[in-house]
Order: structure tokens, then C-alpha cells, then sequence
């Protein structure tokens, strides 16, 4: 089984006239953990945000999920995100005037898919906020605190668990170790496969620290796969 489906995906951005993104094929098998890779403006954030369905390709298919989500329309492509993608943007996206706890247990507040998931096993969204969190290493004293008053790693950390509650079935993090130390960085990743195991979630991670790839079952280069010119 599939996580990811790619096919003759064709992308640009209004203003552009050549593809950002030209590629061929690409499947990632669920539960798999992949690292993408390639030069700065190499549209790997891009790619990200295609097979996140933020981003609607003019041609070709992208199936998440045995789902082909460019026939459906922006709404239907939030709310399909909302259930079944766990996103750790390169910006983070937390609000800063909530805390911690409030941060992680919003991503349930936009999906009964997430909040059911966790009722099925008899947990609030509060309860398992603060058990990711506290598995993420942000300690108890700091679960009330707001997301503007965090330091940049740890509001990765925030982020990460956010994308993780719930269990959707893909994570996709973008560049989620940049402000770790190489230490801290290791650590981070290890938890954050625990974590994806624990779900059974396929774990799509873009990193320019080349270092971390052989911990992954496989690396994909996006300048091979992608057929674009500007790749
Ligand atoms: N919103 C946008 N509108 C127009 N062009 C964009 C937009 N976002 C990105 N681009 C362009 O698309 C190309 C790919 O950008 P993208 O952010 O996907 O690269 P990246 O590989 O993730 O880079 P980095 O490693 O520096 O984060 C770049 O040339 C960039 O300038």
C-alpha cells in the first residue's frame, strides 16, 4: 500500500513560465521514512506543499491516501489535510498568544477525524498534548507557557507535536531540525520515529543536514526526480 502517489506532476507559480516542479513518478509506501533533499530553491517546500494540497499542480495526480486530491476542490484539500496530514512548517505556524498545550490540542478543534481518534482511546486532546510534548522534551513547567515567549527549537518541538496528535497517517516537516544542535537534532528525529511508529504514520522530511539521511529507510534527491529545468 501507498502513502504517496505521484504522477505527471507539472507545477509552476503564477508568475512563472517554466515548471517548478516537473516530475514523473514518485510513490512512498505507507509507514515509510523518507528524506528529501536538494539545493536551496530547488522547490522542495514547494513539493511539499503540492502533496500537502496546498498547492493545486496545473496537470498530473497526486494520490495521498489512495486519495486523488487534485480532483478535489481548496476546501475539500483543507479539510483532507486537516484529518489526514501532520505538517511542521519551515515558519512553525504556532499562535503566539496561546500556550503550549492550547497550540498542540488546536490541530484536533479543526478535525473530528484527529479528536476521535484520541476519543477511541479514552484521551483528551489536552492529555495527549502534554504527553507529546513532554515525549518531545518541553518539560511540564513549560506547557502553559505562550508560544512567543519559546525559543525557535523548542518551537519546533511545539510544532512537531502538533503535526503528530491524533495520528494522521502522513507527516511531512519541513526542514523541523534547523535551529537544533547536532546533538538535540538526533535526539529530535529518534522521538519524532518513535512517535511516527507508535501511529503508523509514513514520514516525508526535508533537511539540508545530509548527515541525518542514513537514518531514514530511503533518500530521494528532488533534482532527479525533477524533470523542471530549474531544478
Ligand atoms: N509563493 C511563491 N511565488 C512565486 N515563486 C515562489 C513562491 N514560493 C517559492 N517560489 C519559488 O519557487 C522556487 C522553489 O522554492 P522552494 O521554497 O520550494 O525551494 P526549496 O528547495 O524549499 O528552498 P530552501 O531549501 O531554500 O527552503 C524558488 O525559485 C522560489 O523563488
Amino acid at each position: 500500500m501507498n502513502s504517496i502517489v505521484v504522477n505527471g506532476l507539472r507545477f509552476h507559480y503564477p508568475a512563472q513560465t517554466e515548471p517548478t516542479l516537473d516530475i514523473g513518478q514518485l510513490e512512498i509506501a505507507r509507514g515509510e521514512r523518507v528524506f528529501l533533499y536538494g539545493p536551496s530553491g530547488s522547490g522542495k517546500s514547494t513539493l511539499l506543499s503540492v502533496l500537502a494540497g496546498i498547492h493545486r499542480p496545473q496537470s498530473g495526480t497526486v494520490a495521498i491516501e489512495d486519495t486523488d486530491i487534485t480532483a478535489l476542490t481548496a476546501r475539500q484539500r483543507d479539510h483532507f489535510r486537516a484529518h489526514h496530514i501532520g505538517y511542521i512548517f519551515q515558519q512553525f505556524n504556532l499562535l503566539p498568544y496561546l500556550d503550549c498545550i492550547h497550540n498542540v490540542a488546536l490541530a484536533c478543534e479543526f478535525s473530528n477525524v484527529r479528536r476521535q481518534r484520541l476519543q477511541q482511546r479514552n484521551i483528551s486532546p489536552e492529555d495527549e498534548a502534554a504527553r507529546l510534548l513532554n515525549q518531545l522534551g518541553i518539560s511540564h513547567e513549560m506547557h502553559s507557557r505562550r508560544a512567543s515567549e519559546l525559543s525557535v527549537g523548542q518551537q519546533q518541538r511545539v510544532a512537531a507535536a502538533r503535526a503528530l496528535i491524533g495520528s494522521p497517517e502522513l507527516i511531512i516537516a519541513d526542514e523541523p531540525t534547523s535551529a537544533l544542535d547536532a546533538d538535540s537534532r538526533l535526539s529530535f528525529l529518534k522521538l519524532l520515529f518513535a512517535e511516527c511508529e507508535r501511529a503508523g504514520s509514513t514520514l516525508l522530511f526535508v533537511s539540508h543536514d545530509a548527515e541525518l539521511a542514513s537514518q531514514f529507510d530511503r533518500s530521494l534527491s528532488l533534482s532527479a526526480l525533477n524533470q523542471s529545468a530549474e531544478a
